[in-house]
């Protein structure tokens, strides 16, 4: 194609003939989502507008059919973003998460339910836990494991004393960034902020980098950012979103020792989530310290063939029991093989909680 100035203005001109045509379909679709939400209000006044099982499914059909230029998975962010604004439209949504403001768990929250969303950044796990509890909230985001650190023990122990479901997941790539601020010395950085965790993701390259800084744990990626931003030795290893929130810049990027580096999330609330189509379940469950207590568990799924993704023991807090299990698997609790498999397990264990069955992290 030629980029003459007469090509250009006609396809601007083609470019303004579709934007109105995407405008007034986009309108269309948000006065259906009105008449959604009036349908769902006659036949339940306390009906749930939110719907974790369409929404994956409207995401995992765009992925599909898409062609391209754009790739399936921009494509599908757009698509969030529209679902969510329509979302807005028939209830304005309220989400807690695990804050403060510019951690992960935040750009989680918005990945998951768009920026149409109210998130409010809670200081502590439990006070995700309780403020979904309470219905101050409908939705809480919490981390739950990284594919380099392992579990969130916090966040499995407030399970177990919780009544709410799991009612999604969302899978967010890690990517750490040295950032500092306007008045940093860059060649006298000689400390380093960060949160535990990531100081552990990153400990190869601090170990090259910067042998002799000293690294200095705070609660949290964005508080990291927040204290740079005042002193002129210190950077803060975090993410884009403390960056941006604070303005700071990137001395290093991609700094995370492995580069598929990710965090799962979960969504808690307090509804049951229908089938989708590709689900997930987790339960916790308590054995009977006695021997074979993990074969006994784990056979009734390999008979019918679920496939685990996840198996966590905690300790117990009680003492009736030892062992505490945490097992994520493929399937939702209405399809007949996962009840009959819990209905197993159910008589094998000395307690079994279904967390929830919800779609499988779609972006
Ligand atoms: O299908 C619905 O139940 C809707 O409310 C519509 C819609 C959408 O925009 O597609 C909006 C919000 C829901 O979370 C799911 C889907």
């Amino acid at each position: 194609m030629s980029d003459t100035p007469r090509d250009l203005e006609e396809l601007r001109k083609r470019i303004d003939e579709l934007d109105l045509d995407i405008m007034r379909l986009i309108s269309e679709r948000a006065t259906c989502a009105q008449q959604v939400a009036e349908i769902k209000t006659e036949r339940d006044p306390d009906a749930a507008f939110y719907r974790p099982e369409r929404e994956a499914q409207v995401l995992r059909r765009i992925m599909a059919l898409n062609q391209g230029p754009l790739d399936s998975e921009e494509m599908a962010r757009l698509f969030r973003e529209i679902m969510s604004a329509c979302l807005a439209l028939e209830q304005p949504i309220k989400v807690a998460y695990l804050g403060p403001e510019g951690t992960f768990t935040q750009q989680a929250t918005l990945k998951h339910f768009g920026e149409s969303a109210v998130s409010l950044p809670m200081a502590a796990i439990d006070e995700v836990f309780r403020e979904v509890e309470a219905g101050a909230v409908n939705y809480g985001v919490v981390p739950v494991e990284n594919s380099t650190e392992g579990v969130i023990n916090h966040t499995l122990d407030s399970f177990m004393d919780s009544s709410l479901r799991i009612s999604g997941e969302v899978v967010l790539r890690i990517h750490h960034h040295l950032l500092v601020g306007e008045t940093t010395r860059r060649d006298k950085v000689s400390r380093i902020y960060s949160h535990p965790q990531s100081f552990a993701q990153c400990r190869k390259w601090l170990d090259a980098h910067f042998p002799h800084a000293e690294r200095v744990p705070v609660s949290s990626n964005a508080e990291a950012a927040r204290l740079v931003k005042t002193e002129w030795h210190s950077a803060a290893i975090a993410g884009d979103m403390a960056a941006k929130l604070y303005g700071l810049t990137r001395l290093a990027e991609k700094i995370e020792d492995r580069p598929d580096n990710s965090t799962r999330f979960l969504i808690i609330g307090s509804h049951e989530v229908p089938m989708s189509g590709e689900d997930k379940t987790s339960v916790v469950v308590a054995m009977r310290n006695q021997p074979g207590a993990l074969h006994d568990l784990l056979e009734p799924f390999h008979r019918h063939q679920i496939d685990l993704t996840r198996l966590e023991t905690r300790p117990s807090r009680s003492g009736v029991w030892n062992y505490v299990f945490f097992i994520d698997f493929k399937g939702h609790r209405d399809e007949p093989r996962v009840t009959a498999v819990l209905d197993e397990v159910r008589l094998r264990a000395a307690e079994l909680k279904v967390l929830g069955s919800y779609p499988m992290g779609v972006l």
